[in-house]
Order: structure tokens, then C-alpha cells, then sequence
């Protein structure tokens, strides 16, 4: 069996006027993330994690932010086009493991839904999805809350 892994990583600015996308959850927040499609971070380094485990580049490669047909996209659907762009190559999800690094709001709440849209659009089984959040200790630009950060790990195989 062929068993690879791979890591993700995303940060977006915290901005008014935008709707706080994470984990393919809307979290009610005063404030969103600014970019090109819906900004979830979180979707981005994930997806991000599975294309570098089949060493197929990043999603700014797959979804340009240049490209119109992705200004205010849905990152569920762009995570569902790299388990596509994955499942074409051979390579099945075998688990993946997301941290969100943001100092408000608190997202213990969100974790279950999130975790369970996640699996849907991998489609794999809720247990071989990891969703974790951590301040960072108000310290850095997570903890002064001018942006969140996430990061994941994919394990792939065929
Ligand atoms: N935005 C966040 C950040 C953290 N949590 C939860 O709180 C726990 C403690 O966070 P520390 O950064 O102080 O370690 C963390 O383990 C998460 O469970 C959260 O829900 N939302
Ligand atoms: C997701 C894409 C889609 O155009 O845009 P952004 O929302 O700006 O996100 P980023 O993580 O900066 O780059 C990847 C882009 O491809």
C-alpha cells in the first residue's frame, strides 16, 4: 500500500462585514475573515494538507484568486473538488487532524458539526476527523485577534 502524509497551512485577516466561515460552519462572530472565496482557513489548510500528501500542489494552484468563478466560493465545495482531484489519482482519505488558532471566538460548540461536514465532504467516517482549537495566549496576530490561523495533517492512501 502506498501511504502518504501531508501538512497544511493557512492564515486569513479578521475584518467587519464578513461572515466568519470555519470548518465549513458559519460562527456567529462581530467580525469575519477577509478573501477571495468564503476565507474558511480552516477548509483551506485542510485541503491543503490532502493535495500535499499526493504532492499535487496547493488549492491557489487548483483555485486561483484571480480567477472570478471563485470570488465568495463555498471551501466545502473546493474540499470536495480535491478529494475529486485525490480519488482521480488513485488516493482514498485515511484520517486528517485540523487545529484553528484563534483567540475569540470559542469554538468548543462548532467542533462537532464542523468535524461532521468535513467527514461528509471526504467521505469518510466522523472518527477519522480531528478538529481541534487553541488560543495562542493572546500572543502574536491570533492572540491580538487581527487574524486565525490553522494547520492540518492528512494521512492518504491507495
Ligand atoms: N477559539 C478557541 C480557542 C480555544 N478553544 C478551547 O479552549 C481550550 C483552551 O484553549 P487554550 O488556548 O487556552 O489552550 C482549547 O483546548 C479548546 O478546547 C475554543 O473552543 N475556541
Ligand atoms: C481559496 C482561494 C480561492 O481563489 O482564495 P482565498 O479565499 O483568498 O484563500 P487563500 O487561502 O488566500 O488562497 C487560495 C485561493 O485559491
Amino acid at each position: 500500500m502506498d501511504i502518504r502524509v501531508g501538512n497544511g497551512f493557512d492564515v486569513h485577516r479578521l475584518v467587519e462585514e464578513r461572515e466568519l466561515w470555519l470548518g465549513g460552519v458559519k460562527v456567529p462572530y462581530h467580525m469575519g475573515l477577509l478573501g477571495h472565496s468564503d476565507a474558511d482557513v480552516a477548509l483551506h489548510a485542510l485541503s491543503d494538507a490532502l493535495l500535499g500528501a499526493a504532492a499535487m500542489r496547493d488549492i491557489g494552484y487548483h483555485f486561483p484568486d484571480t480567477d472570478e468563478a471563485y470570488r465568495g466560493a463555498d471551501s466545502r465545495v473546493l474540499l470536495r473538488r480535491v478529494r475529486e482531484l485525490l480519488a482521480e489519482a488513485g488516493y482514498k482519505v485515511g484520517n486528517v487532524d485540523l487545529t484553528i488558532m484563534a483567540q475569540a471566538p470559542k469554538l468548543l460548540d462548532y467542533i462537532p458539526v464542523m468535524t461532521e461536514r468535513i467527514a461528509a465532504d471526504l467521505e469518510v467516517d466522523v472518527s477519522a476527523v480531528s478538529v481541534k482549537a487553541t488560543t495562542t495566549e493572546r500572543l502574536g496576530f491570533t492572540g491580538r485577534g487581527e487574524g486565525i490561523a490553522a494547520m492540518a495533517t492528512a494521512l492518504i492512501y491507495r
